[in-house]
């Protein structure tokens, strides 16, 4: 693994802030925990001319070396000799104190000082820099600094992946219509005389990208947005949730990367001289264990300091400056999360993993100083959504992780919500992951959440669980309308904005380092049959045995654009023909009331269903047992209020209706 950079927060303790600074020396296989020097950061290539000077030395990719996760790591540290060593000591990390020592903000930079000096760019033939047009930089600053006032503090945009090989073998369908910013899941159900009949569920997020959407349209739409911000004390927060398989990794993977070039694109023009540096961290969290996925899985601890402040212990920080290095640790940190598995997939949904950018500055510009802080943004692809509610499966450290998991989503909601509402009190002691994640949700701080989903009836509960979830997340905020507010001009913004990000800073910063992956051999995956929409049949259980669907067969036919539409569900017609206005709308209203009644029951139901999961799970000394006992109360009781004025309307409306059969008998119908 060839690498270029630096490894800090190694040893920095908190208490006494000590520093110092670790870095790849060309003879070694590894990084030479020797020397205190920091170079300038020409050094790291930064005008893109010069040779890579630590990057040519030849090292053991990750995957290169046996690993049992579950075993204390082997130490890559290298002696100068060559020789590997397994000693811990040269390897040993000190204390990063994430929040009092490296998270103590540095006095926000006057914005229109970020712009004050010289602006250049960088060449890209000869890589040098030269003086340019102050015009283009004003208008980048103001539109960057226009972008950062406009962004939401909680974005949630919602993927949906193309059906999958398995899918289209099985026949299953595309149940998700999407439709600029809403989509409508076609669930189908039975009713009790097993009739079948579709229920459309709709939902409004911030964004929904369909099948169609590349993973640079996600970046743009997500992430781009928040990258200048972090320059400003903010520190963001972009997660991916959802059911195993339905995308979040394929998502997540690419953002960090494009985000790095980003922000390298910012530090080398923008803010250029102004002594920001770039470092990189990559952890998991896995059975409610920190694994460092830099550092051969090495186990962290998790400490609170006097001032409830959380310091992860031993993590590894690097710091980088060209998008190689970054592109190098993160395929290092996904190998070890992978092959840190026996069933790949099982365990890999049941970890979280978490990549921060952090942004740093030495407050008076003396780099011998430790820099701390100016903000951060933390990548996180969270465990597969479903897996905590797995309770059929009977293996005991599986169940154990599955509660973790639960208790963590469950407690990373309830501190977004607490965020969106400005509430003082944020809970995040209520998981690992939000422990871990407290400085994201402190100060001011951008949250973006995609719900991965995908677009097939078999995982139709699943997705319907998912997006409730982002639902709520979303909906129940008080400050939703005027978020709405925000985000719309948020969007405007988005369309009006005629210099982004991405393109001003291309003849900026010159980077050739592709910052995606090559493409995952799944092409196949999601290329169904040319026939496969002509062929399908929905179909559905009755008594046990499969029935075809009783719909009439164009609405099965594949659109031009390639997406199965929906017909309406033609409304069912009243038994008794009547001509009567007056009880076609009385019977109208019966049915939305009635519909609106069983969606109150399911809600519930579902509720009830999701809660009782985290009971049974949470029902274990430490865990707070009565809060949830608390919640569940509330929100029950918040239905059954529903409930009840349902019922109410229902029965005057019986009156109604009987009142109206009176009076139609005896005008002789
Ligand atoms: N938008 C998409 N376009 C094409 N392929 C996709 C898309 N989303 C996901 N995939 C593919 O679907 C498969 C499952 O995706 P992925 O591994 O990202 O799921 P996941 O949600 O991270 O699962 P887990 O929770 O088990 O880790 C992969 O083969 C991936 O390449």
């Amino acid at each position: 693994m060839n690498r270029q950079g630096q490894r800090s927060g190694a040893t920095g303790v908190h208490h006494n802030r000590q520093h110092s600074e670790h870095y790849l020396d060309a003879s070694s296989k590894w990084f030479n925990s020797s020397s205190n020097h920091i170079p300038p950061l020409q050094d790291y290539n930064l005008y893109g001319g010069g040779g890579r000077m630590y990057r040519n030395s030849v090292q053991k990719s990750f995957s290169e070396y046996s690993m049992d996760p579950l075993t204390p790591p082997r130490s890559y540290a290298v002696k100068k000799n060559g020789d590997e060593d397994d000693s811990p000591r040269d390897f040993s990390p000190g204390l990063l104190d994430i929040h009092s020592f490296d998270t103590e903000l540095l006095p926000q930079i006057p914005s229109s000082n970020a712009y004050e000096s010289e602006p250049y760019i960088f060449g890209k033939q000869t890589g040098r820099a030269r003086p340019t047009d102050n015009n283009v930089y004003n208008s980048l600053a103001a539109a960057e600094n226009l972008k950062s006032s406009n962004v939401a503090k909680i974005k949630v945009v919602v993927r949906k992946r193309p059906l999958n090989k398995k899918e289209t073998a099985k026949h299953e369908e595309d149940i998700i219509d999407t439709v600029s910013n809403s989509l409508t899941v076609h669930e189908t159900k039975l009713k009790v005389d097993l009739t079948q009949y579709v229920e459309k569920h709709e939902f409004v997020f911030d964004a929904v990208l369909n099948e169609e959407v590349t993973n640079d349209e996600v970046y743009r739409e997500t992430v781009e947005p928040i990258v200048p911000i972090i320059f400003q004390r903010t520190k963001a927060t972009c997660f991916a949730y959802g059911q195993t398989g339905s995308g979040k990794t394929y998502t997540m993977k690419p953002l960090p990367l494009k985000a790095s070039r980003d922000i390298l694109r910012l530090m080398h023009h923008t803010y250029r001289s102004q002594g920001f540096q770039l470092f990189v961290s990559f952890f998991e969290i896995y059975g409610g264990k920190l694994f460092d996925l830099l550092n051969d899985r090495k186990k962290l601890c998790m400490r609170e300091d006097g001032k409830q402040q959380v310091c992860i212990v031993g993590l590894q920080e690097y710091q980088v400056s060209d998008v190689e290095t970054i592109k190098e640790l993160i395929e290092q940190g996904n190998a070890t999360r992978s092959t840190g598995t026996t069933g790949a997939n099982e365990e890999s949904s049941r970890s979280h993993a978490i990549l921060q950018l952090a942004i740093k500055r030495s407050v008076d510009g003396n780099v011998s100083k430790p820099p701390r802080v100016v903000g951060k943004l933390s990548f996180i692809d969270l465990a597969g959504s479903e897996r905590g509610a797995d309770t059929t499966d009977n293996d005991k450290q599986t169940r154990i992780e599955g509660a973790e998991i639960n208790k963590s989503l469950l407690a990373l909601k309830e501190c977004i919500r607490a965020l969106d509402n400005d509430q003082g009190h944020i809970p995040f002691r209520g998981s690992k992951l939000t422990e871990v994640l407290r400085d994201s949700f402190v100060g001011d701080s951008r949250t973006v959440m995609i719900s991965c989903i995908s677009p097939s009836s078999g995982s139709c509960e699943h997705t319907l669980n998912t997006l409730r979830y982002a639902d709520r997340v979303k909906s129940l905020s008080k400050g939703n309308n005027s978020k709405k507010d925000v985000l719309s001009s948020n969007f405007n913004l988005k369309d009006s904005i005629t210099i982004p990000l991405s393109s001003v800073n291309t003849y900026a910063y010159e980077d050739r380092t592709t910052d995606t992956w090559p493409e995952e051999k799944d092409g196949d995956e999601f290329s169904p049959p040319e026939d496969y929409y002509e062929q399908v049949k929905p179909s559905w259980k009755k008594n046990g045995k499969i029935e075809p669907y009783g719909v009439t067969d164009d609405k099965f036919k594949k659109p031009p654009n390639g997406q199965i539409k929906w017909k309406d569900i033609p409304k069912v017609e009243p038994k008794t023909v009547q001509s009567d206005d007056d009880l076609n709308a009385l019977l109208q209203e019966e049915e939305d009331l009635v519909n609106a009644h069983r969606k109150q029951v399911e809600e519930t139901m579902n509720i009830v269903r999701e809660e009782m999961n985290l009971l049974v799970e949470a029902d274990k000394p430490g865990n707070q047992l009565d809060d949830y006992i608390a919640k569940l109360n509330a929100i029950l009781s918040q239905k059954a209020a529903g409930i009840m004025q349902l019922q109410t309307r229902l029965t005057h409306f019986q009156k109604r209706l009987k009142e109206h059969s009176v009076l139609a008998s005896s005008a002789g119908y």
